[in-house]
């Protein structure tokens, strides 16, 4: 359990409203977290669903700076991966941290928004559940992703690939490329409206997180009926890391260092020519969603000045 999790306002009129699926709680002995109360583990009234790349991490830290808020620490992939879904949930509310009657669980799995069937599992599971989204610019989400490919395959000593090589085929964008594809956004939110109302799935603005973090965190904390306890004071610029990182309780702290890497430099023709693909695909993303994003301004803007 780290620091971010059982600081709890017990509310425990919110939590049943919140989840229905109080038969799955696995009650923890007051001997076993040392805590009169009893906390224990829950299944999430809320999960951040994706995009890969978008800034999961720090939106689910930030999320539990709020003492209401207990945030499991690892990815769980339990709706995307066979070897655990089938487990069952009893193995599911096992990955949850510790919480208090009050407090929201929220775990985060990027991989969860690019993957067709886990709308309908985690539908089955609580149709009234809070999803969280957070999505960056469809290209600079490639470029992320990419360099996050080229860093694990570094590590593992596998060959590594020119970006051109994964990103063009025929001189055209390759949508066989997976970071292309996730990068779709209107293609898998599709998936997810047919199991979810538009007012249960809260769309972060990945790119707006990472200039200013607390009016993002704000509007979280209204879709998630959370008091507003989250502060300014909570974030600080730090210039080396050129984020910003989290103060708590007077402790400050940064995200990994693999979080905020710099992405490859890619040629302007290449940096156009994955603005130009995008262009149409947002459009219909922001006509899914009803609520634009500036990805296609920033097209605009890098004609007007070429
Ligand atoms: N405060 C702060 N500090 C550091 N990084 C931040 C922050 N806010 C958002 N981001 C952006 O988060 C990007 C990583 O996204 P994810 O955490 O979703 O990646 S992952 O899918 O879990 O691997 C990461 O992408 P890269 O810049 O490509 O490394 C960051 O741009």
């Amino acid at each position: 359990v780290t620091w971010t999790h059982l600081r709890a306002l017990p509310n425990a009129a919110y939590l049943q409203a919140a989840s229905g699926h109080q038969e799955l709680f696995v009650p923890t002995p007051a001997a076993a977290t040392g805590d009169a109360e009893g906390a224990s583990r829950r299944l999430p009234q809320t999960i951040i669903i994706g995009v890969r790349k978008g800034g999961t991490r720090a939106l689910i830290e930030m999320l539990g700076l709020h003492g209401d808020v207990a945030a499991a620490e690892n990815e769980v992939h339990f709706f995307d991966w066979e070897n655990h879904f089938e487990k069952g949930f009893s193995w599911y509310v096992s990955q949850m941290p510790f919480s208090y009657p009050g407090q929201i669980t929220v775990e985060k799995t990027p991989a969860y928004f690019t993957s067709g069937k886990v709308p309908g599992r985690v539908h089955r599971m609580n149709p009234h559940i809070k999803l969280l989204l957070i999505l960056r610019d469809p290209t600079e989400r490639v470029l992320s992703d990419y360099t996050q490919v080229f860093y694990n395959r570094l590590q593992r000593r596998k060959q590594l690939q020119p970006i051109e090589s994964v990103l063009l085929r025929d001189g055209e964008i390759n949508l066989d490329y997976k970071a292309v594809n996730r990068s779709l956004y209107y293609v898998h939110m599709q998936n997810w409206l047919r199991f979810f109302p538009p007012e249960r799935i809260h769309i972060v603005d990945g790119d707006r997180l990472i200039r200013d973090p607390f009016p993002e965190m704000e509007r979280v904390e209204q879709f998630l009926s959370l008091s507003p306890q989250i502060n300014a004071s909570n974030f600080y610029f730090n210039k080396t890391k050129g984020f910003y990182c989290l103060r708590d309780h007077g402790r400050e702290r940064c995200l990994h260092d693999s979080k905020g890497r710099a992405h490859p430099q890619v040629s302007a023709a290449l940096r156009d020519k994955l603005y130009r693909f995008f262009h149409e695909p947002n459009k219909k993303f922001f006509e899914l969603v009803g609520r634009t994003f500036d990805w296609n301004e920033k097209r605009e803007h890098h004609e007007y000045y070429r």
